[in-house]
């Protein structure tokens, strides 16, 4: 603590308050969105900020970024993780060591392309679905709600075989109403001490809430267990039962919170994604109609039901969906301890020091995206994007822990805005033409996107 502590009085950063540092910045966007555009030539390539009394060094170089989410050693994540619990869970997430790598290499070993072309079957399912219902609105809609709903209706049949047809699931499940609890403990520096979080109301509803999203999963794996038909890997679930059966150090504890590790995951991360595209696309509708131009042609040629290499082949959509995400990343921050000190050209970060990555900032260097804020997708076509080092684009992180559902969440966004573009002209509503984006643990888009959709 001391030496990084040390560390921040020596390097520049944003001016700290009494008592919250910099932690107040995470409400004020606007300043925000500033230090992130600006730190590069305010700061350099390394900046501090205070959360209170904790000393965290932000990177944003590429290189720099490399050397940490690049190296096999420095896998470990800091205390942002331990608040998350309620939220994400113990899983693959926030997990470390040995537990955290041998649960990747048992569940990573799944998600192959047979596994995959069986998940894009459900996200067609679901995209017609979803297409059914906005037929039935009245074409000006918020269309962060829709997406949200479909894609935790995906989750649930993916996770845990559930169908969103099920009323029953539409009432009880408790994934639909988690309350997001991190942003408040770390602007309320005595919420950052444990024992005194426990006895707010704050840590109170959280206790509650991972509580019942456990018994939730509970209840599912039982029923499966009793049900279940042998080597039928329908669901996320039946595959955690099996690693479970052949490796006895994953347990019955570890199926329900990997469970609820990738319910979370891949829940508001894909949801916010898929609405800023459609925000860029409705906003830019040049690009809109040069995607749905490569959508008609593949959609056609495979009669509506897409597998994973007719997904693969939508390049213009990818890119879309791409510059989107360098735009707004849907995880903000990504952050490590230190396991051993790191020399990062004259620096030198100590072990044990908290490193945040901030994708927003990578991805608006000057010197890498000239032009930062326009959105142009062109920059992602693969002869625009020769020179860029590996690790200028990372909104799903990088090196061994990078996001383990990142080809899941590219086809599931690729599904979805592919049906939407297919059956309607996506017009921006007035009331959204000005993006204010809400950084939490993921991005999302203040007052929800509101779009007018015009059947084709
Ligand atoms: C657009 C959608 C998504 C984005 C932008 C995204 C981004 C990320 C990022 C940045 C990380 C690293 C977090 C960190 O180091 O702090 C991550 C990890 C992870 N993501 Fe995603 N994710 C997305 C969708 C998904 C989906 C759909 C799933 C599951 C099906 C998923 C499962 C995971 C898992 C399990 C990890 C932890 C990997 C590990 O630590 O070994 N993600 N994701």
């Amino acid at each position: 603590y001391f030496q990084t502590a040390l560390l921040a009085f020596k390097v520049k950063g944003p001016k700290p308050l009494p008592f919250v540092g910099n932690a107040l910045l995470i409400n004020d966007s606007k300043k925000l969105e500033k230090i992130g555009s600006d730190c590069y030539e305010e700061y350099g390539p390394v900046f501090r900020a205070w959360i209170s009394f904790i000393p965290t060094i932000f990177i944003y170089q590429p290189d720099h970024l490399q050397a940490v989410l690049g190296s096999s050693k420095q896998t470990d994540k800091n205390f942002l993780y331990s608040y998350m619990h309620n939220f994400i869970g113990e899983g693959l997430i926030t997990n470390n060591g040995y537990k955290w790598l041998t649960h990747r290499k048992y569940i990573q070993s799944y998600f192959n392309i047979n596994y995959l072309d069986r998940c894009v079957k459900t996200f067609s399912k679901h995209s017609k679905m979803l297409i059914k219902k906005l037929d039935n609105s009245d074409g000006l809609i918020k269309i962060t709600n829709f997406v949200n709903d479909s894609v935790l209706n995906v989750l649930h049949e993916i996770v845990f075989g559930l169908q969103a047809e099920d009323e029953e699931l539409k009432t009880k499940s408790p994934f639909r109403k988690g309350k997001l609890l991190v942003h408040e403990r770390l602007t309320k520096p005595w919420m950052l001490f444990e024992f005194l979080y426990r006895l707010t109301s704050y840590g109170d509803m959280e206790i509650t809430q991972k509580s019942k999203l456990q018994n939730f999963t509970k209840q599912v794996l039982e029923n499966k267990k009793a049900n279940r038909k042998v080597n039928r890997e329908h669901s996320l679930l039946d595959i955690f039962i099996k690693i479970s059966e052949t490796h006895f150090d994953f347990t019955e504890e570890d199926i329900i919170n990997e469970a609820c590790t990738f319910m979370l995951a891949g829940q508001d991360s894909v949801s916010s994604a898929i609405s800023f595209t459609l925000y860029f696309l409705a906003k830019y509708t040049e690009y809109q109609d040069r995607a749905r131009e490569e959508v008609d042609e593949i959609l056609d040629s495979c009669e509506n039901n897409p597998k994973v290499s007719d997904l693969n082949d939508m390049k213009y959509l990818g890119c879309c969906i791409k510059e989107a995400l360098r735009l707004c990343p849907s995880v903000p921050i990504i952050a490590r301890k230190l396991s051993e000190k790191l020399v990062l050209d004259d620096i030198t970060l100590p072990s044990g020091c908290n490193v945040f990555i901030a994708p927003y900032i990578t991805h608006r260097l000057k010197h890498l995206y000239p032009n930062p804020e326009e959105y142009n997708p062109e920059r992602f076509f693969s002869e625009n994007g020769k020179s860029r080092h590996p690790y200028s684009f990372i909104p799903f992180s990088a090196g061994p822990r990078n996001c383990l559902g990142y080809k899941f969440a590219m086809l599931e966004m690729k599904t979805i805005i592919s049906y939407l573009l297919r059956n309607y002209c996506i017009h921006l509503d007035q009331r959204s033409d000005k993006l204010n984006v809400l950084y939490r643990i993921t991005l999302r888009a203040k007052g929800g996107i509101w779009i007018k959709l015009e059947k084709r």
